[in-house]
């Protein structure tokens, strides 16, 4: 199963939030010392103050003062000033971890409005829907978090949400692949397993430490959530789009609607896509030589080769006489690269034969990565840059020398 591909995310703060840490900085001075009221405290509180460095550097960091002002306290052979420094520090990280928290969660809250806004922008939710049920499940998390009232968790039981009625009701009629339904049902559980974790931390003596990271993963695994519906998604509506008469893929008509929705769906999940475009090569020479009915044959065959060798979520289409378009969700440059070289090489390791004749038959594959924030609209033109964009590695890997992929 593919890991969605997603970029990291960093945290901006507030200024009520630089002078609640100000206050720290200085509450780690008074505790250090005159020596120790050095430039990386400074440095500590800046760096939280501007949230430009993950948590667990500051945790890191943390720790390194403790350890100086508890050897302070050994030489001078104070044991209560050693309890009292540990009590004082494991104070300070957990102001920290809220403060992080604090943050976090209300970025969190504008995040998740964000995704259901790009759900809702979809030109029909199908069963998007689901996510968006999940993610306002999310908020209520959320909610009972930052108010830190337990009685606002959402649904804990992953039988009853609205997510899990559907998955373990209609969901098993629809997701055929054994496989692919038990990775779903283990990410929906791991998320409810993330909350119910919470629950206990809010019902119990809240370590905001260990709250900070389960909100974290609750969010990535919403997310992973949120990537598995959309490939679900694709996979049945391939079914109902136009297809090209000659290859069976889906036709041009509607490619714009389509990239549209990917990348609506792409801001709402965080996920990067790539978008293939692919041309055989001196396609004209075959049909000159061999005549049109081989030249047919050879679209026919290398269609059902993207086919047989993409994902059912991936969608194929015919852009021209022997161009294709090919949409890959959540999927990471490289990733897209390597499909593309395997699809290349496989037409020479398993060749096209016409009449039991092998025939020369080779492709050329231009390849962009789309990440969420590359793009601020969602339009006409926004598609226009992204066909632009793999058209113009099309014509790199042709003016290479053909048969490669860039
Ligand atoms: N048999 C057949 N040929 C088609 C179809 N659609 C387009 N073509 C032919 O595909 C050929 C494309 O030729 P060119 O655009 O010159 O491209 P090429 O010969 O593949 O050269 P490069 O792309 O530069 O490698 C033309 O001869 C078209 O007539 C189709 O549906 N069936």
């Amino acid at each position: 199963m593919d890991v969605p591909y997603r970029q990291n995310q960093s945290v901006i703060a507030d200024n009520s939030h630089q002078e609640s840490i100000q206050q720290l900085a200085r509450k780690i001075e008074v505790l250090l010392g005159q020596d120790f009221q050095s430039s990386n405290i400074k440095q500590l509180a800046l760096a939280v103050s501007e949230q430009k460095i993950p948590f667990t550097l500051i945790t890191h960091e943390l720790a390194s003062l403790r350890t100086k002002a508890i050897n302070v306290a050994v030489v001078n052979a104070d044991m209560v000033a050693v309890e009292r420094t540990q009590n004082e520090f494991n104070q300070l990280e957990d102001s920290f971890a809220s403060l992080y928290i604090q943050h976090y969660l209300k970025d969190l809250e504008k995040r998740n409005h964000l995704r259901i806004q790009h759900i809702n922008a979809l030109s029909e939710k199908n069963l998007l829907v689901h996510f968006e049920a999940h993610l306002l499940w999310m908020q209520d998390l959320v909610k009972a978090v930052l108010s830190n009232n337990p009685e606002l968790l959402p649904e804990s039981n992953p039988l009853c949400c609205e997510f899990g009625q559907w998955l373990y009701g209609e969901g098993q009629e629809i997701i055929r692949d054994s496989s692919h339904r038990k990775h779903i049902e283990e990410l929906h559980q791991k998320l409810h397993g993330t909350s119910a974790a919470i629950a206990k931390e809010l019902h119990h003596a809240r370590n905001n430490l260990r709250m900070h990271a389960l909100i974290k993963r609750t969010e990535f695994l919403s997310l992973d959530l949120g990537s598995e519906i959309s490939l679900i998604n694709n996979m049945i509506l391939v079914s109902t789009y136009n297809k090209d008469p000659l290859t069976g893929l889906l036709s041009r008509r509607s490619m714009d609607k389509v990239l549209i929705n990917q990348m609506e769906i792409s801001k709402a999940t965080e996920t990067s896509f790539c978008v293939v475009m692919c041309d055989l090569d001196n396609f004209k020479l075959l049909n000159d030589d061999k005549g049109h009915l081989v030249g047919d044959a050879a679209l026919k065959f290398f269609a059902q080769r993207m086919i047989e060798q993409l994902r059912r979520s991936d969608l194929i289409f015919r852009f021209g006489g022997e161009e294709f378009l090919i949409v890959l969700p959540s999927t990471s440059y490289q990733q897209a690269y390597n499909r593309a070289e395997s699809l290349r090489a496989s037409l020479q390791s398993a060749p096209f034969c016409f009449e039991g004749e092998p025939q020369i038959l080779t492709a050329s594959f231009g390849v962009v990565e789309i990440a969420p924030e590359q793009y601020r609209y969602i339009d006409k033109h926004a598609i226009n840059d992204v066909i632009h964009a793999a058209d113009s590695r099309l014509y790199k890997a042709k003016a290479t020398g053909r048969n490669c992929v860039v």
